[in-house]
């Protein structure tokens, strides 16, 4: 079976870079998803407290029979806790759902900079970094200015920011910034949710190499250097989305794809969504 390459974070610890998202799946349907993505050889499952899932993916890690430190499980903070002390209830309550005592990666959702104080919340998150129960923290839908803040005003650089990145929106100015600054990308909704799987550009590159669309888009985002958890409830499409291994993109497909980008959203723009539940 083949594996996924490790990508090391800039606290040390490394992440697969290919993982499994879980949003939109049902809760009672996560743990079945989970085992037959862990089956397929995923070894990192992407959640949060919004998906009210973490308790399948828990379930669905033990069921596994894979011992708990083989797989890397992220969740993340909801929008309705960024108070401090709420903050700490609510890992509190990640740990017990997923029914382990660590996350390897614990997040910010959402920056929600108008109702919050996101700087406030981290240094919450910096205490579960200390303790040992997040092996490590980050950040999504940060853009640079919410992190020229956070890094001005704290001691633990995010290890990543998770952000929507698909071949229609290349995010080249957020990827740049973590670069420079050590904090890996994460690309969610790596397909945009389907949206970029007819285009002709893709169509025709898949074609090339007798892949599909969703292949060749998930690999465009392996050889950037992302990391990447498409989702989906369908077992053939999971271990689909997992054969990215055995081909490779040239630098003419890479800047075909890459010139796709149109700045365009399938989800929330983070300067304006403060949606707290
Ligand atoms: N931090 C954040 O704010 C956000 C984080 N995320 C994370 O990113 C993950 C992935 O993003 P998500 O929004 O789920 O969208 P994706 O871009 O992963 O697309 C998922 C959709 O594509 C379909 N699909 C999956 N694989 C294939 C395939 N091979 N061929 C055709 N269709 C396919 C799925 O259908 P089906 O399931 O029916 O097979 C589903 O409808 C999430 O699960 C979550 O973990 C997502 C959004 C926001
Ligand atoms: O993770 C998430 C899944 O998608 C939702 C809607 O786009 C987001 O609000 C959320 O951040």
């Amino acid at each position: 079976m083949s594996t996924t390459p490790l990508i090391t974070l800039n606290n040390g610890v490394t992440i697969p870079q290919l993982g499994f998202g879980v949003f939109q799946i049902d809760p009672d349907e996560t743990a079945d998803a989970v085992v037959t993505a862990l089956d397929a050889g995923y070894r990192h499952i992407d959640t949060a407290q919004m998906y009210r899932n973490e308790a399948g993916v828990g379930e669905g890690v033990r069921r596994s029979g894979l011992p708990r430190d083989e797989v890397f499980i992220t969740s993340k903070l909801n929008n309705d806790s960024h108070d401090p002390e709420a903050a700490a209830a609510a890992f509190e309550r990640t740990l017990d759902a997923l029914g382990t005592d660590h996350v390897d990666l614990f997040l910010i959702h959402w920056p929600l900079a108008m109702v919050s104080d996101f700087v406030e919340t981290w240094h919450a998150m910096e205490e579960f970094y200390r303790s040992g129960r997040a092996r490590s923290i980050g950040v999504s839908n940060f853009q640079p200015h919410h992190l020229r803040r956070l890094i001005d005003g704290s001691t633990v650089v995010p290890a990543v920011n998770q952000i929507e990145v698909h071949p229609y929106l290349t995010q080249a100015e957020a990827r740049a910034f973590g670069a420079e600054h050590g904090i890996a990308t994460e690309a969610w909704s790596p397909i945009a949710q389907g949206k970029v799987l007819d285009d002709p550009t893709v169509v025709r590159i898949a074609e090339t190499h007798q892949r599909t669309p969703a292949q060749v888009t998930l690999r465009w985002h392996i050889q950037r250097g992302d990391i990447v958890f498409p989702k989906s409830v369908t077992a053939a499409r999971i271990r689909e989305n997992f054969a990215l291994f055995d081909f490779e993109l040239d630098d003419v497909d890479m800047a075909a794809i890459d010139a796709l980008n149109r700045d365009e959203r399938t989800g929330p723009d983070p300067d304006t969504f403060d949606y707290v539940p």
